[in-house]
């Protein structure tokens, strides 16, 4: 039911609103860019794209933002109230936390220079978000094995193909030490001289260090491009998970694939964005618009 036009009349300022303040943010940050593009991506695996992400916690309701894979780890918020009130400007209650979400997405991969999709809209906001749903493994860990990845991924209806193409999203942005430190201490498909880099800035022991960030791409940290999928060709992938991807398995041709044609990942890039974006929206009179995404409206 969602359609690119969805405020072609009711808003259609939306995307200029949008891109103006996702180009501000990431000219001050680049790594903001990476993090606007995560907060689609675990929004719409908990519960489809409803923006339950946002929600903040209250005294009596616990939401999806102290999670195993949000907590110490999701940013970008400030950003995302900058954009709805700023829409709020322009057509007040109208465009929804969710479609905010997925505009921001875009902007953000077309701000570091990656492909284009027709975003597709009219999603609207749940009245409730679920810590226990987003604890339960949906959002895949960082030493998920590929059979775990495609499952999880196939459980919202995306294709290997889909889940391939969406992980070469880790062309851009950070992560912490802990979610690497297994992967460069203990495994054997990873090169040498890229582990004892990673290393350099993550102690072993656990408790030391664990927030210190490396890039994900160690050739273009900052810019959407297909280097993801070259590093794994050399075992350069930052994480069990990335590193799986090409492993001697079934998506090996997928990821030499895109490494040597640009052109392919993009388009898939563009339609896999597309597909993750059309996990289970709340429409027509379902969910509400909320004037905050922090909190349900009153
Ligand atoms: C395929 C399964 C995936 C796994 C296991 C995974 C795991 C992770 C982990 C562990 C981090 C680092 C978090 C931290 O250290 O705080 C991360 C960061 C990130 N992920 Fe993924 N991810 C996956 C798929 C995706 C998808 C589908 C997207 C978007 C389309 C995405 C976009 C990002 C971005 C851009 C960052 C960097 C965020 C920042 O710098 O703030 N990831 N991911
Ligand atoms: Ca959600
Ligand atoms: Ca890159």
């Amino acid at each position: 039911q969602l359609t690119p036009n969805f405020y072609s009349k009711s808003c259609p300022k939306v995307f200029d609103v949008v891109r103006s303040v996702i180009r501000s943010a990431v000219a001050k940050e680049k790594r903001m860019g990476g993090s606007l593009l995560r907060l689609h991506f675990h929004d719409c695996f908990v519960n489809g794209c409803d923006g339950s992400l946002l929600l903040d916690d209250t005294p009596s309701f616990t939401g999806e933002k102290t999670a195993a894979p949000n907590n110490n780890s999701v940013r970008g918020f400030n950003v995302i109230d900058d954009v709805k009130s700023k829409v709020e400007k322009v057509c007040p209650g109208v465009v929804s936390c969710a479609d905010i979400l997925a505009i921001s997405a875009l902007e953000s991969v077309l701000a570091l220079g990656g492909p284009s999709w027709k975003v597709k809209l009219g999603r609207r906001d749940s009245k409730s978000a679920s810590l226990a749903a987003a604890n339960s493994g949906v959002i895949p860990p960082p030493q998920s094995t590929l059979s775990n990845l495609i499952n999880r991924f196939q459980a919202v209806g995306l294709s290997a193909k889909d889940m391939v193409a969406l992980s070469g999203a880790h062309t851009i942005g950070r992560a912490r030490c802990t979610a690497f430190r297994a992967r460069i201490y203990n495994d054997t498909n990873i090169d040498a001289s890229f582990a004892k880099s990673r290393q350099s800035n993550c102690p072993r022991p656990s408790g030391s260090g664990d927030n210190n960030l490396a890039p994900f791409d160690v050739t273009t940290q900052d810019k959407f491009d297909n280097k993801y999928y070259t590093n794994l060709i050399s075992q350069k992938g930052l994480l069990r998970s990335d590193q799986q991807l090409h492993n001697g398995g079934s998506t090996d041709s997928l990821v030499e694939q895109y490494s040597k044609n640009p052109k392919s990942f993009s388009v898939a890039f563009a339609a896999a964005m597309i597909n993750m974006g059309d996990i289970r929206p709340l429409t027509g009179s379902n969910g509400e618009i909320r004037k905050n995404c922090r909190k349900v409206n009153s």
